[in-house]
């Protein structure tokens, strides 16, 4: 298996270059040349497998042994080992139609653990092995960043910096990213949106001089490693639904801001994975959800809403599902992108829109939708929905049709939104792990949305 650019400017690479690459060095995207297709056999093979067994058999089909097989299970079982329940990514009945599938079991309560236990591990053994010098830098809305800072404090041979946006991220994110005080952490809180986040980090990604002398890495979506680790969690959800819904069509609804969790969906149906609808559901910021409407992808107006994770104009995995979409053709990707960049916009055709709409359906959940399915599901289900999950259960009650099962995908905790929470006029109790968190002393530097001083305080860090 070999890996290559969405815009096509890149030789091949194998499995490892591909994830020291990240973002392209052409400032697309890293994609599998042929996506592996798993036959209905197989599948039913699978769908027995425990979740680490499950992860090694997709992982198989990717990493050409440039990974031992023993040295990859021990890394699963690592990664996988810290979750809190033994099915890692367990799924519960709420009623007939409906199962939510608790992606939130990890170090940090949320679906980014999923990955980045694992990329942890993966970049220590790198790092271990052929003694690479990892230096992560990231951008987040809040989870990624708690989650990539706790897979990989304290190891040898790691720095790691994460940008996130200043008073945009909840207290409790805040506090799970700045109470670490390893000293291979840097925590940038950045007087902008995380839009602004993403777009420093890219750009310093894409000045290739500065990206080779400082061994930068990225933990972010743009990490093809990312979508793959995720798309473990779909085979897991569809198998467990299958067990129960008999012959009715399974539908996955995920809350999607940077389109690298459903981006993952798309990759395990295209890997034969029967999924029948997968459901976008997007809050106030909708771009995505205003593409499978209208077939115009156009960033908008950027939000504050009470799902601050998934306030995100610019969904960078859009540009995966384009290169699919636009039947693996790099040149045109690369022309759209353009004229993205230059004309604010990309507009397809009847022809294209409906093509869209046989690969996705989408509903942009208001703060309204999202607090009243909140105060909903606890009251008839007595069950807590963190503010994302709830745009989740919005587009479910939407666009799920009343023959067909769903699986909602609950992206986090409702912990770490108490902020949201509290809008409901409902209490809870905090785990304590993030209760402790409370009472920690917090380490981040605060600076201007101004990508000179980001390189500042890298060149400082990554030297020290
Ligand atoms: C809790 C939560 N839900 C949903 C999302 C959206 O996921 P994605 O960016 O992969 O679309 C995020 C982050 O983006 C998140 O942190
Ligand atoms: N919601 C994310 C945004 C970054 O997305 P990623 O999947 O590209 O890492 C976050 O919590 O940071």
């Amino acid at each position: 298996m070999k890996y290559i650019s969405t815009r096509g400017q890149v030789e091949p690479k194998g499995f490892i270059d591909t994830v020291l690459m990240g973002l392209a060095d052409d400032g697309g995207l890293m994609i599998p040349e042929q996506i592996p297709v798993i036959s209905p056999e197989e599948l039913r093979e699978w769908s027995t497998l425990s979740y680490v067994d499950l992860f090694l058999q997709i992982f198989a089909r990717y990493v050409n042994d440039e990974i031992p097989a023993a040295d990859l299970r021990e890394l699963a079982e690592r990664s996988y080992g810290n979750f809190r329940h033994p099915e890692v990514t367990p799924v519960k009945k709420i009623s007939d139609s409906l199962y939510i599938m608790e992606l939130f079991h990890g170090p940090t309560f949320a679906f980014k653990d999923v990955a980045l236990q694992f990329m942890g591990e993966l970049y220590s053994y790198m790092s271990r092995k052929n003694g690479d010098i990892i230096h992560i830098l990231g951008a987040t809305s809040g989870d990624t960043g708690a989650a990539a800072i706790q897979g990989v404090r304290g190891k040898e041979g790691i720095k790691i910096c994460i940008l996130h946006p200043h008073g945009k991220v909840s207290k409790v994110q805040e506090l799970q990213m700045t109470t670490v005080d390893d000293s291979n952490v840097l925590n940038l809180s950045v007087k902008g949106n995380f839009d602004d986040c993403q777009k420093m980090i890219k750009d310093l990604f894409a000045d290739l001089t500065f990206k080779k002398k400082y061994h930068l890495r990225a933990i972010n979506s743009i990490n093809f490693v990312r979508i793959l680790a995720q798309t473990v969690y779909y085979f897991y959800a569809y198998f467990r639904a299958q067990d129960e819904s008999g012959e009715r069509k399974v539908n996955i609804s995920v809350p999607s801001g940077n389109f690298g969790n459903i981006f993952s969906g798309f990759l395990a149906r295209q890997m034969g994975l029967p999924i029948n609808k997968l459901i976008i559901a997007t809050n106030e910021n909708n771009i995505l959800e205003r593409f499978v409407r209208t077939g115009e992808y156009q960033p908008g107006e950027f939000r504050s809403t009470h799902s601050p994770s998934m306030d995100i104009q610019v969904a960078s995995n859009f540009e995966r599902y384009l290169y699919y979409f636009l039947k693996e053709d790099a040149a045109k990707v690369s022309d759209y992108m353009n004229k993205l960049q230059t004309e604010g916009k990309i507009v397809l055709s009847q022809e294209d829109l409906e093509h869209v709409q046989r690969d996705f359906a989408a509903y942009g959940a208001s703060n309204q939708d999202c607090l009243q399915s909140i105060i909903k599901y606890k009251n008839e289900y007595d069950y807590l929905l963190d503010p994302h999950t709830a745009c989740g259960i919005a587009a479910y009650e939407q666009c799920s049709g009343p023959e067909e099962v769903c699986i909602t995908l609950a992206t986090a905790h409702p912990a770490k939104f108490d902020e949201s929470i509290v809008l409901c006029e409902i209490e809870q109790e905090f785990p304590a792990p993030i209760q402790a968190l409370f009472s920690m002393p917090q380490h981040q530097t605060i600076i201007d949305h101004d990508l000179n001083e980001v390189v500042r305080q890298l060149e400082a860090f990554y030297t020290r």
